[in-house]
């Protein structure tokens, strides 16, 4: 089928995400690790292609953004998504804007939308401050985050270094109003040469009041929520069919692995109420260091894998920091992710096919190491988190990207629940 949406999303999770929330319309969504090396072939009317480029420079995130792009173009795309973090992750260097910018002159569009939010998640954007949960966003956890604390809550200052173009703002009274508001207010600010227009969302009436209002420009811009419901307004608006085939769902065998590598409040959580009842095993990043994987890998051979044994190395703040102080934070994170890749790698061998990884970096890790270059999308088990299926070493699997901030605390029981009633 000829592609309709292409999006390209600068993580992983943020990439099934977004493939997850397009998915609940029931059309069909393709994802794909990395820009294929094949040309287009057999594409969905829904693509989606993940890349790594949140923390990479400037230049490198453009240019692989770029041939997402043209690959993009080439299925057919006319219309196309840029997703990054509900959090608007970006290091002082920011790539958002500068790829933004890059998309843009490549499609021809000469305005763009800003929208982060997504309400069911606890982000919301008022005033073109962005919120998570009741706190600005450099109020909240991620002022902290060790790769791209945010310590500004204000979008149009994080965005205004990194574009070349104006930055301007569409409050919430104006989203309130209505769509035909909102486009009168975006062609007014069009006419002042305003081409990053920041747009306020509390709620997702407020996301479909920006998707009526925005459906048709070449380039949307922002976290996977106010694309939701792109694809029922395109089948509104007779652009596309709506019966949609329905994703295969391979029969899978019981054995179950999880894995963590994410340190955030929520997955810590998720790992204590998980172990009280699960087989589970802890890592240690200085052992790493010295002895590798092998030890863990010993102990997962001896685990029924129907039990969907937990492997992680998710720690408080001061247990990451004595990591850090030894290793130095870059190969303390390297380390554990390496070690999760040959873990993983080890249980798809020892049965292993249905997968969890919990984390951003984490999950880049597990999908690189089992070698998958594209998947279906599933069953939602969370807001932005659905299951998907691959293949893996001649393998049907079913893997689940879990963003660290994700989920409830029962989540990874959850996720196996619903896998197993689907
Ligand atoms: N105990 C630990 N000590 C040091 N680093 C760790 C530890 N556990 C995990 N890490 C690293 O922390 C990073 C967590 O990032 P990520 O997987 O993206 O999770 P999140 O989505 O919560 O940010 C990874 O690089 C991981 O390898
Ligand atoms: O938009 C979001 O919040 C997520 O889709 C996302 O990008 C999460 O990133 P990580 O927390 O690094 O997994």
């Amino acid at each position: 089928m000829t592609t309709f949406l292409g999006c390209i999303a600068d993580d992983f999770t943020g990439a099934t995400d977004l493939a997850g929330l397009l998915s609940r319309s029931g059309v069909a969504v393709r994802l794909r690790l990395g820009v294929p090396t094949e040309p287009p072939k057999d594409t969905e009317a829904f693509e989606v292609i993940a890349l790594k480029c949140r923390t990479l420079p400037v230049d490198e995130a453009v240019q692989e953004c770029r041939a997402a792009l043209a690959w993009l173009k080439a299925a057919g795309a006319q219309r196309f998504f840029w997703k990054y973090c509900s959090t608007f992750d970006s290091t002082a260097e920011g790539n958002i804007g500068p790829v933004a910018e890059a998309l843009m002159a490549d499609i021809g569009a000469d305005q763009t939308i800003y929208c982060p939010a997504f309400p069911e998640n606890g982000r919301s954007i008022y005033m073109g401050n962005l919120f998570v949960g009741q706190q600005p966003l450099a109020e909240s956890p991620m002022k902290d985050h060790p790769l791209t604390p945010m310590r500004d809550s204000n979008l149009m200052r994080l965005l205004t270094p990194q574009v070349t173009q104006p930055v301007g703002l569409v409050a919430q009274s104006v989203v309130s109003s209505g769509p035909e508001m909102l486009r009168s207010e975006l062609a007014m600010l069009r006419s002042q040469n305003v081409a990053h227009v920041v747009v306020d969302a509390t709620a997702n009436r407020d996301l479909t009041t920006i998707a009526q209002a925005c459906w048709d420009m070449k380039l949307m811009t922002g976290g996977s929520a106010v694309a939701m419901p792109l694809p029922k307004i395109y089948v509104e608006q007779g652009l596309m069919p709506a019966d949609a085939p329905t994703a295969i769902r391979p029969k899978l065998s019981k054995q179950a692995i999880v894995l963590s590598g994410s340190c955030s409040q929520m997955t810590r959580a998720q790992v204590a109420a998980y172990s009280a009842h699960a087989p589970s095993l802890r890592l240690d990043p200085l052992e790493l260091a010295k002895n590798g994987a092998q030890a863990v890998i010993d102990w997962l051979k001896d685990q029924d894998l129907t039990q969907a044994p937990l492997i992680y190395a998710s720690a408080e703040p001061d247990q990451v920091r004595a990591a850090q102080d030894v290793l130095g934070a870059q190969r303390a994170g390297a380390i554990v992710e390496e070690a999760l890749a040959h873990i993983v790698v080890a249980a798809r061998d020892f049965g292993a096919r249905r997968i969890i990884a919990a984390g951003g970096e984490t999950s880049g890790a597990v999908a690189k190491a089992l070698d998958i270059s594209d998947l279906a999308i599933g069953t939602e088990i969370a807001p932005g988190v659905p299951w998907c299926y691959a293949t893996s070493a001649g393998h049907d699997i079913a893997i689940a990207l879990k963003s660290g901030n994700f989920g409830t605390e029962s989540f990874f029981a959850d996720a196996l629940n619903v896998l197993e009633s689907t």
